[in-house]
């Protein structure tokens, strides 16, 4: 009986092994994709390994190189295909279906990741969600927008004063995460963000968000995407710290955020006679009567208050309610704020290492107006030329959003490669950025790239440049991005030059989500006489 009991043991350890085995070869995901050029295939891990050393942005960049477009790679099991080549970017990106993320979250900060325009699988829910975002972007509200974007790096600029006064350096990058948080927050809610009076707070907010996104479960995921319900399972039975903390802020941010809207809800309700406030199944109905005696809750003209016409609408057999709305203003603060910042530090880092560049920049700034006033939102649009190319050429050499994921149903042909349905397709937008096929001295920083009736214009191949994205997902701000960062340049270089520190060239990047600098960009600042 023992015996038996032993062999049985030993006999279903040796089962576990070879399925292990064989699962870690996967054969038959690898027989589908056989044709496809690519790094030699790793048991089990994939190229897990180099994504976390180079980072995936850096070696998709080097095995482009070396494979061409199309080329194959395993993140874990998941086969990636990924390409570089403006056609068939330009095929792949014409696809509204986004790449399945793996997140951790179940319940109510589940369904927030169910509603995000930027993460949501079902195509009704984004294209509800788009629907509601799009009037935010019109001309007309980015010229309303100009006053605020103006106002955080005035606030930005009159911070740096001690740290210029003392040549003690700074943190330019950090700085400017605090500034398009400032900026982001206030046009979500009308309302004063002032986060670079809360830098401290901000501090620990940004170490849980690492952590949580670093989460060793996260592994698990892509190691074995089949068993997606049982690691969420245990992501949540056995949080990690980082995960704990991330959970705490969404929670507290969902609950804030349903109230405000809520309150809002019940206000417009007094004011029209009870009907919007019947919105959503999600918990509007338990408005409290409080609520009507106090001031709006969500001012005109934000964010949050264009989305809320949207509210009771149906969409892919959901009614969208407040859970609905706190989502898009969660990811509206996410997509706008991290990717903004991002930019104009390496438009900083770029334009300290290029006195000529920088000399250009300040010549036009300063040629604009008078007394340092900034362009109006009329003038805006030609106003500043050269900084506009500044933060154009600075998105190409470093990309914050590096890859355009999406998915598709069907075979594709991508080049002469015919590619399953079914696959993961990314766009790797650093590779096609810093490509010697499609850009003459990729490495150079050259605005002039970007300014119209160049010789450096001239050469840019058609389709190359895709710091946002393209298709029907194409990043839906990024006119809002490209202002507020040609704003944000002009307004800090009219009082001040920056010079960086020694031991910061080549910029050392890091991607997680967006790709920004790994160590920040140290920078001592300069008053301008
Ligand atoms: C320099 C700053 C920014 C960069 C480089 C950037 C880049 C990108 C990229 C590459 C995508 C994916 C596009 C695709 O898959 O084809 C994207 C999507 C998106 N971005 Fe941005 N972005 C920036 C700023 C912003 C800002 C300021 C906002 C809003 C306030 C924003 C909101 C979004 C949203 C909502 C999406 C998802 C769109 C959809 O799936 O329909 N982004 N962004």
């Amino acid at each position: 009986m023992m015996e038996l009991g032993f062999f049985s043991l030993l006999y279903a350890l040796w089962a576990a092994l070879v399925a292990l085995v064989v699962y870690g070869l996967h054969p038959i995901k690898r027989w589908r994709y056989r044709h496809l050029p690519g790094p030699p295939f790793r048991w089990l891990l994939g190229h897990l390994p180099e994504i976390v050393k180079e980072g995936q942005d850096s070696v998709q960049e080097r095995w482009a190189e070396q494979y061409g477009s199309p080329f194959l790679m395993w993140v874990g099991a998941l086969p990636v295909v990924v390409v570089s080549v403006p056609d068939q970017a330009r095929k792949v990106l014409g696809r509204p279906t986004r790449q399945k993320f793996a997140w951790l979250h179940t319940g109510e900060e589940g369904k927030l990741d169910s509603y995000s325009i930027v993460f949501s699988r079902s195509l009704d829910l984004w294209k509800a969600a788009r629907g509601a975002w799009q009037p935010f972007f019109s001309a007309d509200s980015l010229a309303a927008l100009v006053p605020t974007m103006k106002a955080s790096a005035a606030r930005l600029a009159a911070h740096l004063q001690p740290a210029a006064a003392a040549g003690k350096p700074v943190d330019i990058w950090r700085e400017l995460g605090l500034m398009t948080m400032d900026v982001v927050g206030t046009t979500a809610f009308g309302v004063d963000f002032n986060t670079l009076e809360r830098a401290a707070q901000q501090k620990e907010a940004e170490a849980g968000e690492a952590t949580a996104l670093t989460s060793p479960i996260v592994a698990l995921f892509v190691l074995c995407p089949e068993g997606e319900q049982a690691w969420r399972w245990l992501a949540n039975a056995l949080p990690t710290p980082g995960l704990r903390t991330e959970l705490k802020a969404r929670g507290e941010l969902r609950a804030v955020g349903t109230e405000l809207i809520e309150q809002q809800l019940a206000l417009t309700a007094g004011g029209k006679g009870g009907s919007a406030a019947q919105g959503g199944n999600d918990g509007s109905s338990c408005v409290s009567a409080a609520a009507h005696a106090r001031p709006a809750a969500i001012k005109p003209g934000s964010f949050l208050s264009l989305v809320l016409p949207s509210l009771s609408r149906q969409a892919g057999g959901d009614t969208l309610g407040p859970l609905w709305a706190v989502s898009q203003g969660i990811n509206f603060i996410l997509a706008g704020y991290e990717t903004t910042a991002n930019a104009i530090a390496y438009a900083v880092y770029l334009l300290a290492g290029n006195p000529d560049k920088e000399a250009k920049l300040l010549a036009e700034i300063d040629g604009w107006g008078r007394h340092k006033t900034l362009p109006s939102a009329a003038d805006l649009p030609s106003a500043l030329p050269y900084t506009a190319a500044v933060v154009r050429e600075a998105l190409r050499m470093y990309p914050p959003a590096a890859i355009a994921a999406r998915e598709m149903a069907d075979d594709v042909t991508l080049g002469d490669r015919a590619v399953p349905g079914g696959v993961p397709l990314q766009v790797s937008i650093t590779a096609m950025h810093r490509s010697p096929r499609l850009w003459r001295d990729p490495q150079a920083f050259l605005p002039e790239r970007f300014m119209p009736g160049t010789r450096e214009a001239a050469e840019v191949t058609p389709g190359a440049y895709l710091p946002f994205g393209d298709g029907p997902r194409k990043c839906i701000g990024w006119r809002f991005a490209l202002q507020e960062a040609a704003l944000s340049l002009a307004a800090l270089y009219q009082q001040y030059t920056f010079r960086l520190t020694p031991g910061q060239v080549p910029l050392k990047t890091k991607m997680v989500l967006t790709s920004g600098p790994a160590d920040g960009v140290h920078v001592t600042v300069h008053r301008r006489e």
